[in-house]
């Protein structure tokens, strides 16, 4: 797992280690310069004579990219500081210096942006360290000037795409290895948005602790591969963010024993798809009964469960007890009169699982609430039910709770947007993207487990199948523990992007391949579970 603490978390721990006097700068820099020379050899045979850029703020970020850059002087690396403000750390500058890097001031010299850039376009490896977690707002001034004249030169960033444009495939060549020192600069430290300038990193080597922005989308695909340095700090509250990593969830899963049966492993009613949308129903059914499901209830109209039935024999259509519902996969919005009578049954099995029909249901269960279901958010959710909007369904969630933000908006913002979903509905929320935000009680998670590819018509359905089927098997834990359904819906998130890359064979993949990847995702994860 990853855990991510804010830039005020990170300073507190740092404090009483600088007051001690304590050389956290000088750790930081040595960790970044052995990285970059790993970087280095891992992509050419000699490190001596390779060309590094270091783009050097005025703080302390500044600092840590100068000493290291002295670093890689002193091991015959060619090393020039491009300083983009009127003073940078004098301790760094002075250590680059001493050790026969250059230094060229673009602050005080704004026509010298142009000769940086030729110097970059000719650079193995640049340093970011224009800005760190002091940072405030878009990356202005010099700095800013200088990382928008880089991304026109072709550099991978932003302006543009906010995601830096599409990921290089395959090794990095014939453009320099760009390294963010402690984060790239210019992204939302603490919730990952992307207010102006930043170039797309290569490797981000983040000191003491990963921060909330690394993981949080937008900035998070601007941050490439992450190294947190342990610097000694101590960190001590609950983490910001975190990130499942494929171990955590494979240390969680409910493995059967002899004395299960499919009501200890769960079953899951699943009201989806309609005449007009039966593949849905296929597909979250699919998806539950091979996640794992002790049994598949499907609920919906003959025609569709006729379709359930000739793909899956294994469900189910009679109606009785179920550990987890799910709602809403296929079914248009509760407006729409085409509906198969699904929102009449998605209803019913809502209020099944806040635990309101005598005698159907057996106490409240875990709901999965997509697509049609999200209309049925009526009043206030327990963190049991978990949504799972993407961008557009969330503005609906938000509007229709008096929010009037635009798909734009949510797409800028994710976390803000996702949390308050959250405060107003009282359910856990997953809001679907290339990045995977999930916030509950008191919780957050940022998932980056999924291929572009998993981008495709149906993938909404599986994974809403494969959360109901987690659910159904930990349904009493996750009714129990307010903050445990937003895990369950991370871990769902991290199984179906690895089903994903299961899946695909470098290209295109079906939604249908994905649930059928599920098993055998499932099967890897549990290669990793510690021997008892
Ligand atoms: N404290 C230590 O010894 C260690 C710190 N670490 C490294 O230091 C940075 C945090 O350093 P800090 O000096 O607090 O802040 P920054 O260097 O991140 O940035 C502050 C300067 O940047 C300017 N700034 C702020 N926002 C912007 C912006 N949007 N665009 C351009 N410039 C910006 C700011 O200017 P002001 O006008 O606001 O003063 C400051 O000059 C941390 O990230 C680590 O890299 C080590 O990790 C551990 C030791
Ligand atoms: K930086």
């Amino acid at each position: 797992m990853i855990r991510a603490w804010s830039a005020t978390d990170v300073r507190a721990a740092e404090e009483p280690l600088l007051a001690a006097g304590v050389p956290l700068m000088e750790r930081a820099a040595f960790a970044l310069a052995t990285t970059v020379l790993a970087d280095l050899r891992a992509r050419r045979r000699s490190v001596r004579g390779a060309h590094v850029v270091v783009l050097a703020g005025a703080g302390n970020n500044g600092g840590d990219a100068l000493h290291a850059g002295a670093h890689l002087a002193r091991r015959g690396l060619a090393v020039v500081a491009v300083l983009a403000a009127e003073r940078v750390h004098d301790g760094g500058l002075a250590a680059l210096r001493a050790a026969g890097g250059r230094t060229v001031d673009v602050a005080s010299d704004a026509g010298r942006v142009r000769s940086v850039v030729h110097d970059v376009a000719g650079a193995d490896v640049v340093l970011d360290g224009l800005v760190g977690i002091g940072a405030c707002g878009p990356l202005r001034g010099t700095g800013g000037d200088v990382v928008r004249a880089l991304v026109a030169d072709g550099l991978p960033g932003v302006p543009g795409d906010a995601t830096g444009g599409p990921a290089d495939h395959g090794p990095v060549t014939g453009r320099p290895w760009v390294v963010a020192v402690d984060v790239p600069s210019g992204i939302g430290v603490d919730d990952g948005t992307v207010p102006g300038p930043v170039l797309r990193a290569d490797r981000t080597v983040t000191f003491g602790a990963a921060k909330p922005g690394l993981l949080l989308p937008p900035a998070a695909h601007l941050v490439g591969d992450i190294s947190v340095v342990d610097i000694g700090l101590h960190l001590a509250g609950a983490p910001a963010v975190r990130r499942l990593a494929a171990e955590d969830v494979a240390a969680a899963w409910p493995v059967p024993g002899p004395a299960d049966h499919k009501y200890t492993r769960g079953v899951v009613g699943v009201v989806a798809g309609t005449a007009t949308y039966p593949g849905a129903a296929v597909l979250a059914t699919t998806a539950a009964a091979r996640t794992g499901a002790g049994m598949v209830r499907y609920r919906g109209s003959d025609v569709v469960a006729r379709a359930v039935l000739a793909a899956r024999p294994e469900v189910v259509t009679a109606p009785g007890r179920v550990q987890s519902w799910v709602v809403g996969p296929g079914v248009p919005p509760a407006a729409d009169d085409a509906d198969d009578g699904q929102t009449a049954r998605g209803r019913a099995g809502l209020a099944a699982a806040r635990g309101e029909l005598a005698g159907l249901s057996r106490g409240p269960v875990p709901a999965v609430l997509d697509a049609g279901g999200l209309g049925l958010v009526e009043e206030r959710c327990p963190p049991w039910f978990v949504l799972t909007p993407h961008a557009g369904e969330l503005r609906t969630v938000l509007r229709r709770h008096g929010v009037d933000v635009h798909r734009a908006d949510v797409e800028a913002e994710p976390l803000r947007w996702t949390r308050r979903a959250h405060e107003l509905t009282g359910a856990t929320v997953l809001l679907k993207g290339a990045v995977t935000v999930v916030v509950g009680p008191g919780v957050v998670y940022a998932q980056a487990d999924a291929p572009a590819w998993l981008g495709t018509a149906g993938a909404g359905d599986v994974l809403a199948g494969i959360l109901g089927a987690m659910l159904a098997g930990r349904a009493a834990a996750v009714v129990a523990d307010p903050a445990l359904a937003a895990e369950v819906a991370a871990a769902a998130a991290l199984v179906h992007g690895l089903a994903a890359e299961r899946a695909t064979p470098g290209g295109p993949v079906t939604a249908l391949d994905v649930a059928d990847a599920v098993p055998g995702t499932v099967a890897d994860l549990l290669t990793l579970r510690a021997a008892p």
